[in-house]
């Protein structure tokens, strides 16, 4: 089942800088869905065009082209007005996006209120004390009165994400969530948001540029390289067998735990860096790729290379001198079905709260 359909995202910037005027395509035909009970991670290098594709779909930018679909648990499209209670997003920085000036109990009523989903006082102290209760606030009631500034940026971060919660959210987009947080609680909102998408059977967009958690914490990973998708698939394959040279470089880029948290070293694939042209003909990482050819002037298309792993890499067609791939995108391709293994599990059994603070 499907409940978000993301086709041919395109998001293009104008820049201007004196007299020269440019654009940025910041995402180039993006595509992908999220199914309820299923977290899809976005992985990819700070510029690669995550928050962008985020931002769009939690309808803070408008496309430049392609289409979001939501979908309710019937199938049928979620009608424009009913968008923002089935698509909610959680922010990177929770002081920021929390009002030093109001109450939790405040920020809760505002979606409960602007949805509809409370009658009367009553109704509404008891849904802000459940919601609070189901991201491990407690006593609910104590956390209600508080500002911003007495809780610890664990707990603004649950606070987020109970108000994400508030409108009846199908979808969340969690962009970063735990990134501007203290290392010892990021665990403890990780577990939160998997037990969320397990109990609630909620569809996880989980936006980070840390291979390890999307790892663990998600069912596929997409991994984007300046504006496109460069390889997707189940979690544990794309991270443990990189398809695309640029995924090889991020996993060997990525902290080894047995060289105890240092990065390997990467040799060949310095970044170049800027900006590409919008039309941005051929595959995007041939100036860092050790595997670069001639044909990669051309743009690849993703290809499936193993059942349910799809790369856009020429390494995999017969054209770039690699094997015959299983399938070609069409214009309708949908991102493969999730792993065999149930992840967002709790890593190390970690508890989904905080240390009292
Ligand atoms: N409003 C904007 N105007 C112009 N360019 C933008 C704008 N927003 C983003 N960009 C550019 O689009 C590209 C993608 O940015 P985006 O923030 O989506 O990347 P990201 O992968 O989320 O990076 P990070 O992890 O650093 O947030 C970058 O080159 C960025 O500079």
């Amino acid at each position: 089942m499907t409940t978000l359909h993301v086709r041919d995202l395109v998001k293009d910037y104008a820049l201007r800088s004196g007299l020269r005027r440019s654009v940025l395509r910041a995402a180039d035909r993006v595509s992908f869905t999220l199914s309820p009970g299923r977290t899809v991670a976005l992985v990819g290098e700070s510029g690669s065009g995550k928050s962008t594709v985020a931002r769009m779909i939690a309808r803070l930018e408008r496309p430049t082209a392609g289409t979001i679909t939501a979908l309710d648990d019937t199938g049928r499209t979620v009608p424009g007005r009913d968008y923002r209670h089935h698509v909610q997003m959680v922010f990177q920085d929770p002081f920021a996006s929390l009002n030093p000036f109001h109450t939790v109990e405040h920020h809760l009523l505002r979606p409960l209120r602007l949805h509809g989903r409370v009658r009367d006082r009553r109704e509404a102290r008891e849904a802000v004390e459940h919601l609070l209760e189901r991201v491990n606030l407690v006593p609910a009631a104590d956390i209600a009165a508080r500002r911003p500034h007495e809780l610890s940026g664990g707990q603004r971060q649950r606070v987020a994400i109970a108000r994400a919660l508030a409108p009846g959210a199908r979808v969340v987009i969690a962009d970063e969530p735990v990134s501007m947080l203290d290392v010892s609680i990021r665990l403890g909102v990780l577990n939160l948001l998997a037990r969320l998408r397990r109990e609630e059977d909620l569809a996880l967009l989980h936006i980070t540029h840390d291979l390890a958690t999307a790892r663990h914490f998600s069912d596929d990973i997409l991994v984007m390289y300046r504006g496109r998708v460069v390889e997707r698939g189940p979690a544990d394959a794309v991270i443990l067998e990189p398809a695309h040279p640029y995924t090889r470089l991020l996993a060997a880029a990525a902290p080894d735990p047995a060289a105890r948290g240092r990065a390997r070293r990467i040799t060949g694939t310095e970044p170049t860096g800027g900006p590409l042209p919008p039309s941005g003909r051929g595959c995007h990482f041939r100036d860092r790729c050790p595997s670069a050819m001639e044909i990669c002037s051309r743009t690849p298309e993703p290809v499936e290379v193993t059942p349910d792993r799809w790369a856009a890499c020429w390494l995999h067609t017969a054209e770039g001198g690699g094997s015959r791939p299983l399938r070609k995108a069409g214009a309708t391709e949908k991102c493969p079905p999730a792993g065999k293994t149930p992840s967002g599990a709790d890593p190390a059994g970690a508890p989904d709260r905080d240390a009292p603070g």
